[in-house]
């Protein structure tokens, strides 16, 4: 590849942590993604949460009822984790190809996460189950005590809950999801063959001055929050790295805007428009293009055994300017990078 390719083609990508949400606003939001990504994971954090097969059916069935005529897109459905979901669930659901994960979220950690896990080792036959099965356990990574500074949270977790679920559960296949942290990247570069992460286009792009510092900017507000510029140098050194278990995960998480822009406001950046073409420009500037396409496209379904996609698309060297808001109904949603211009544009033909 040359120094300064001017178009990347690529296998089509898949984007391993998404959130959907339901009802118009999924119907709105699920072009963006399906429009681009063969196949996601989609999280499921919704009100009531995702804990039967019934519920996981049924959104199946809303999401591709609303794909777009000649969208080509599967979604991964997963199971919120709590202690009212079942062995059966899972086992029954992961061998009808229902289900192709299991989500853990410490309860209260982030959005949607009130009916998430108290005491994880409540959960641990479930985790039985699933190493047994081979069902990869995601984990929203962050420890809840009050006590813990927000900035710490992720940190805490590996040594407070992580490493232990690691060392019972050795061939459990996990996702840290999100990673933010040095700690994080280190602790996956040093973990076995079924560990791995996903590294989300903001926390690759923007560290926690870019939200605070002239300004508190609400649409970078995420969990878990922006770290310290040290932290996203880890993270673009273990993508740089080329190493085969960080893969692409957005985190697309849509809130209103009048949700974020609030004087207590939602986590959550909406970054299925660009995603695409902001990882790219990371990609660039750490000198790591060669390593592009095996963290969009070639990682995650290695990671969790499935076939690699078939189709291919292509990014621009072409300015590619960013809308500032987008309206949705008579609501509007602020994009991930709103009013910038990226130097990478994803053709759309
Ligand atoms: N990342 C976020 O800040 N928010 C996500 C939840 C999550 O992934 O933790 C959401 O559902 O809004
Ligand atoms: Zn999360
Ligand atoms: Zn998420």
């Amino acid at each position: 590849m040359t120094a300064s390719p001017s178009t990347l083609r690529l296998r089509r990508p898949d984007d391993w942590h998404l959130h959907l949400r339901d009802g118009e606003l999924m119907a709105f939001v699920l072009p963006y993604t399906s429009a681009v990504y063969a196949r996601a994971i989609v999280m499921p954090n919704l009100a009531p949460p995702v804990t039967t097969l019934e519920a996981a059916e049924a959104y199946r069935r809303r999401i591709l009822d609303a794909l777009p005529a000649g969208h080509d897109f599967t979604p991964l459905m997963t199971c919120y984790l709590n202690e009212s979901v079942t062995a059966q669930t899972l086992e029954e659901g992961h061998a009808r190809g229902l289900l192709t994960a299991a989500k853990l979220y410490p309860a209260n950690a982030t959005t949607n996460s009130a009916h998430g896990v108290r005491d994880v080792k409540a959960i641990y036959p479930l985790f039985e189950v699933m190493q047994r099965i081979g069902m990869p356990l995601l984990i929203h990574g962050e420890v809840t005590d009050a006590a813990v500074d927000i900035f710490d949270r992720e940190k805490v977790f590996i040594d407070a809950v992580l490493e232990d679920i690691r060392r019972q559960f050795p061939e459990l296949k996990v996702v840290f999801e999100h990673i933010t942290t040095a700690e994080a990247a280190q602790y996956v570069l040093e973990g076995s063959e079924t560990l791995a992460a996903t590294v989300t286009p903001q926390h690759l792009a923007h560290n926690r001055n870019d939200m605070l510092v002239g300004g508190i900017r609400p649409h970078l507000y995420c969990l878990p929050i922006l770290k310290r510029g040290s932290h996203q140098q880890a993270l673009r050194d273990a993508v740089a790295s080329g190493h085969p278990r960080f893969f692409l995960g957005t985190d697309s998480a849509p809130h209103l805007a009048h949700t974020k822009e609030t004087a207590c406001g939602c986590a959550g950046v909406f970054n299925a428009p660009h995603a695409l073409e902001v990882y790219a420009t990371v990609f660039e500037a750490i000198g790591a293009l060669d390593r592009f396409e095996a963290f969009c496209a070639e990682n995650g379904p290695r990671f969790y055994g499935l076939p690699l996609n078939e189709g291919t698309l292509e990014l621009e060297r072409r300015p590619c300017d960013v809308p500032e808001t987008i309206a949705c109904g008579e609501e509007h949603l602020v994009p991930f990078r709103a009013g910038e211009t990226l130097p990478w544009r994803l053709r759309r033909d």
